[in-house]
């Protein structure tokens, strides 16, 4: 295990052929999601980058009017949580934004990958999916069930280590079938419609423009090969899906802690991007998104130094050779490292070292990246990680996050903490990704809600919600 930056970067750097991701990476992912970029390692790795990478340059990656919509759905499930007392009109109960921030990335990911989003936040947005002779219709209600269920196996897999064969691997094998034959229905109804497979989706109502983009599709023009197209999608949707929702989770948990940071935020986002409108795609283009403002990318940055959301990295010696510091009396030395050896990079360790960050490195302090004094980081701040497998979705994942949480700020007036033990230190859940252990529990104010003319109910005209007090039962419907 190494926390030293001159380490991290010799073993991750692109120069490097003596280090690659280890065996264990493909052992423990690939029955889940396939033999793909994620999980493949040398030749095979060298051949999924660039069948993959290429159709993450494209512009229209980017879409922002498919995000929008997915925007507003998570906005009706927190209008779902609006406070029945009238006293509190505007406010939020307490309740946790971080399944919601999950739900938002698998519809966002689904759609992304499939075109036909699962539609997690609000399932009866689901369109019908055409039949498919041989294919049952995939599981959309239990596929984010299946993929959870299957990480967290195969992560107390990895932690029994020595004794994993204690586990039993059955449910294991159920997940990953289901996985499977979600993808596996896509990738044939793809084969089997060719170009016109994205007219298919439109007829069963799916949005759609004709520039929309849809990684199976295009990775179809590529490859005919089913099993290929089936684990090259699965293992993009296991690597950005819950690192992104992760990472939203971790910004508002400190935003809800840091009241001062989230109102000169806040403020500067209405400065630059207006008010609150439901028509967000009119005020937002992606380029004035991703050419944010300091600020933001500040915010990001110290949410994911103080919670790396990939808290852990790993490599393996593919021959004998060294690593240039930890050997010698004092440790400044190069060390030999044997064919074979695993090395562990602890990627939140390295974040939060106060010889190189220093006394503060514990604290959340987003200044710390602003103005002349800026840190300038090189491999003790890795999140994204580094080097030939650097993550393919970095732009789009700070995309995707700048983008909600402006919309977030714009729509919200105010954010308060409502955990229950509020000073408490931040509890890591170190799993793959590093979501916190006790969720993002808060209240949230927005200005628009407002009591109708007739006094008990309550409406946001922001997204077409009204909500009912029914005398103190809290029933919030729908029109
Ligand atoms: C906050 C969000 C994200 C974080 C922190 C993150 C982090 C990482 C890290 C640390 C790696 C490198 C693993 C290694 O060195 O072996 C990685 C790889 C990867 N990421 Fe991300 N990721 C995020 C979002 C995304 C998104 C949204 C996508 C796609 C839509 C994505 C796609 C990938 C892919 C395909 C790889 C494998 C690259 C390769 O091995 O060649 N990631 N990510």
């Amino acid at each position: 295990m190494t926390r030293d930056p001159e380490n991290a970067k010799a073993a991750l750097a692109p120069t490097s052929n003596d280090f690659d991701v280890s065996e264990h990476r493909t052992a423990s992912w690939s029955p889940l999601v396939g033999h793909g970029i994620f999980t493949s390692r040398g030749k095979e790795w060298r051949h999924s980058r660039a069948l993959v990478r290429p159709q993450f340059a494209t512009d229209q990656i980017n879409d922002l009017d498919m995000l929008e919509r997915h925007v507003k759905q998570l906005f009706a499930a927190i209008d779902r949580h609006a406070h029945p007392d009238l006293g509190r009109l505007g406010w939020t109960e307490r309740f946790d934004l971080q399944p919601l921030f999950y739900n938002l990335t698998l519809d966002v990911m689904t759609e992304m990958l499939y075109g036909y989003s699962v539609h997690s936040q609000n399932p009866s947005e689901r369109v019908d999916l055409p039949i498919l002779p041989g294919h049952e219709a995939p599981d959309r209600e239990n596929i984010g069930m299946h993929m959870d269920a299957g990480k967290l196996w195969i992560e107390t897999r990895g932690a029994l280590w020595k004794y994993r064969w204690l586990l039993p691997d059955w449910r294991f094998k159920q997940h990953c079938a289901a996985v499977h034959k979600y993808g596996n229905y896509f990738v044939h109804l793809r084969l089997k419609l060719g170009d016109k497979y994205l007219d298919g989706l439109q007829q069963q109502g799916e949005q759609l423009n004709r520039d929309r983009f849809v990684l199976l599709h295009e990775l179809a023009k590529e490859t005919q090969d089913p099993e290929e197209l089936r684990s090259q999608t699965l293992n993009v949707l296991h690597a950005g899906r819950d690192t992104t929702a992760a990472l939203l989770g971790w910004v508002f948990y400190f935003l809800a802690r840091h009241p001062q940071v989230y109102r000169q935020l806040r403020d500067e986002v209405l400065d630059r991007f207006g008010p609150y409108k439901a028509d967000g795609k009119a005020q937002l283009d992606f380029r004035k998104v991703r050419d944010s403002f300091p600020h933001m990318q500040a915010v990001m940055n110290e949410v994911l130094r103080v919670a790396p959301v990939v808290p852990l990295n790993e490599r393996v010696a593919l021959k004998d050779t060294t690593l240039p510091r930890g050997g010698g009396p004092d440790g400044s030395r190069p060390i030999y490292i044997p064919k074979g050896t695993q090395i562990l990079i602890p990627t939140y360790s390295m974040a939060n070292r106060a010889d190189l960050w220093g006394d503060d490195a514990d604290e959340f302090r987003p200044e710390r990246w602003l103005g002349d004094d800026a840190v300038k980081p090189g491999f003790e701040f890795v999140p994204f990680g580094g080097g030939a497998r650097q993550c393919l979705g970095q732009h789009l994942a700070r995309l995707k996050a700048t983008y909600v949480i402006i919309r977030m700020l714009q729509r919200y007036e105010s954010i308060e903490n409502a955990d229950e033990n509020p000073d408490a230190p931040p509890r890591f859940h170190h799993t793959i990704e590093n979501r916190s252990g006790s969720g993002c529990k808060v209240m949230l104010y927005d200005p628009t809600w407002f009591p109708t003319p007739h006094g008990s109910e309550m409406a946001s005209p922001a997204s077409g919600f009204t909500g009912r007090d029914n005398e103190g039962q809290g029933l919030i419907r729908r029109k």
